[in-house]
């Protein structure tokens, strides 16, 4: 069926209208000063997700629109269409189905093939964890973008979960310097490869399995069939390759939402089988509140449409995420592929050039070395940049922590957490010239008026941010999580009216990359721009 694009509904003009009336010049302080119960109007408790969103530019008029905008854009039979198994990434031709991944038994009709697929992968893992028997002690991914993101993501952020004897490591780049210090000290005696690719056809990835073979075999590695795996959905390229144990998953699983199925492999090593089950359990139930919920309740659908209003009506054409956990560090990475190779796109489903922006770019850095970093921008800079503060409330060490840090770690957790909220209260509150000026400002140059001091060290405030908070970071707290990020991209991409779910942007450059490989290797440079031709050259010399 087809729907409305948004800027062709009576909700998008409506919103305009607002936006020129009081949108823009929406003051968070005074929204806060006029309504006692902003916070609670304006939080929301998802599954193992609460999120506080009264600190973003919206009032209850800007709220009523969004909605009306996601209903004049059909966004729940949008998103029925997709749980239901219909072929939305049209230009692929397939169905997107990685929440049938992550449901339980007897859910749906891919339920029988997920949990074969299941079952296997996961007693295959408590096999390799049973390291005395096994003889593993250390798993080498190799895989790029969705192959890799996922897991290079989720296993830090369970650490406290992870099986101590095995030791996961990451490859992904086709840069040499990424493999050669990961096999550096390795034995092949005791490692297992994961070889992870949908299709199998990755030149990153299949030019690192290849070294890591070559590299096996030269140590004296002699079992390949034992020592390396493979995640994939091209069971016969893996079988070319000589792997001969492969978990598989289906074309309707898009790299970048792939860590429900066989890609979890490593996620699945590190934490085990029922960490694992309470990880797909925890992204069931996102999906559950994604499928059910209210659009006003639905946590999705209200970040989907506060992404539209920033970027389309506020003009912001950036996020910052934020996590003030440690290991949520390689999450602002997850969610540019996320994210960006999700709603990167130019034109609607019809091909047609948009007339409106889509996907942010989407940045950050754990908090609270971002702070240290580029938050002096987020408070001061000429863009607006609204951020995404996310603070766990109860942390975990894992087992074996000294004695002498509990003390000390639990009285860093309380600066943390203290850290987070300071960052989201400064934004908001700002600080005006005449409260700088009853400030010392004692670095001063003494040639300075104090005017000129204050206007320096003012801030304009009104910057908005979402926070969210988990309990714990747990496999099921973290599954949900991701689910929660998965369906927002998916709600602005459906009101975008965008294909959510492809990447041919992706393509030109690999293409080219396949026809200067020979010329980087052979120094041929006839018919080349003089721009590629110089650094080519330059490069060889
Ligand atoms: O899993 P594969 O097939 O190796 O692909 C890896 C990645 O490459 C892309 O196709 C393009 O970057 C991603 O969508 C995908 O996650």
């Amino acid at each position: 069926m087809k729907h409305p694009r948004c800027d062709q509904t009576p909700a998008w003009a409506a919103l305009n209208a607002h936006f020129q009336g009081s949108g823009r010049r929406f003051d968070l302080r005074q929204a806060f000063a006029a309504d006692a119960a902003r916070f609670d109007k304006l939080s929301v408790q998802a599954p193992e997700v609460f999120a506080d969103l009264s600190k973003n530019l919206l009032d209850d008029a800007t709220l009523a629109l969004l909605l009306q905008l996601a209903r004049d854009c059909g966004l729940e039979a949008q998103r029925d269409a997709m749980l239901a198994g219909e072929a939305i990434n049209h230009t692929e031709g397939r169905a997107v189905l990685h929440t049938a991944l992550r449901a339980p038994a007897g859910f749906g009709p891919q339920s029988e093939q997920v949990q074969e697929v299941l079952e296997r992968l996961l007693t295959y893992v408590e096999q390799v964890r049973d390291t005395a028997r096994s003889g593993m002690r250390h798993v080498v991914h190799i895989g790029i973008g969705g192959s890799d993101l996922g897991p290079q993501m989720v296993v830090p952020a369970l650490d406290s979960f992870a099986h101590g004897e095995l030791k996961l490591h990451f490859v992904s780049n086709v840069d040499g310097h990424d493999l050669a210090p990961v096999l550096r000290g390795l034995s092949p005696h005791d490692t297992l490869f994961v070889v992870a690719s949908k299709t199998f056809t990755t030149q990153e990835t299949l030019a690192n399995a290849q070294a890591a073979k070559a590299w096996f075999l030269g140590q004296g590695g002699t079992d390949i069939a034992r020592h390396f795996v493979a995640t994939t959905t091209n069971v016969a390229a893996a079988a070319a390759f000589g792997i001969t144990t492969t978990f598989g998953f289906w074309d309707w699983v898009g790299g970048r939402y792939s860590i429900w199925s066989a890609i979890g492999l490593p996620i699945a090593l590190a934490i085990g089988a029922d960490n694992f089950r309470a990880f797909l359990a925890g992204a069931h139930a996102m999906d559950q509140h994604f499928a059910q919920a209210p659009l006003q309740a639905n946590l999705p659908v209200l970040l989907g449409l506060v992404d539209v209003w920033y970027r389309n009506f506020h003009g912001f054409g950036s996020r910052s995420v934020a996590p003030y956990h440690q290991g949520l560090k390689r999450l602002p990475a997850y969610l540019q592929q996320l994210e960006m190779e999700s709603n990167g796109k130019g034109v609607d489903l019809d091909g047609n050039a948009l007339a409106y922006a889509t996907s942010p770019v989407v940045w950050g850095e754990a908090g609270t070395n971002g702070q240290h970093a580029y938050f002096q921008m987020l408070h001061q800079g000429t863009d607006v940049i609204p951020v995404e503060f996310i603070a766990v409330k109860t942390p975990n060490y894992g087992p074996d922590l000294a004695p002498v840090l509990k003390p000390l770690l639990a009285d860093q957790h309380q600066k943390l957490l203290a850290n987070c909220l300071a960052q989201s209260q400064a934004l908001m509150q700002g600080k005006t010239t005449e409260q700088a000026l009853t400030e010392r400002a004692p670095t001063a140059s003494a040639a300075l008026d104090a005017q000129t001091v204050a206007r320096h060290r003012s801030f304009p405030g009104n910057r908005p941010s979402t926070t969210f908070v988990l309990e714990a970071l747990t496999p099921r707290s973290l599954g949900a999580l991701i689910a929660m990020y998965e369906q927002r991209v998916f709600v602005s991409g459906a009101l975008w009216g965008i294909n959510s779910f492809d990447q041919w942007g992706v393509e030109l450059g690999k293409a080219l990359c396949s026809a200067l490989l020979p010329r980087v290797a052979s120094g041929d440079v006839s018919g080349l721009d003089s721009s590629t031709a110089g650094l080519l050259t330059r490069l060889r010399a």
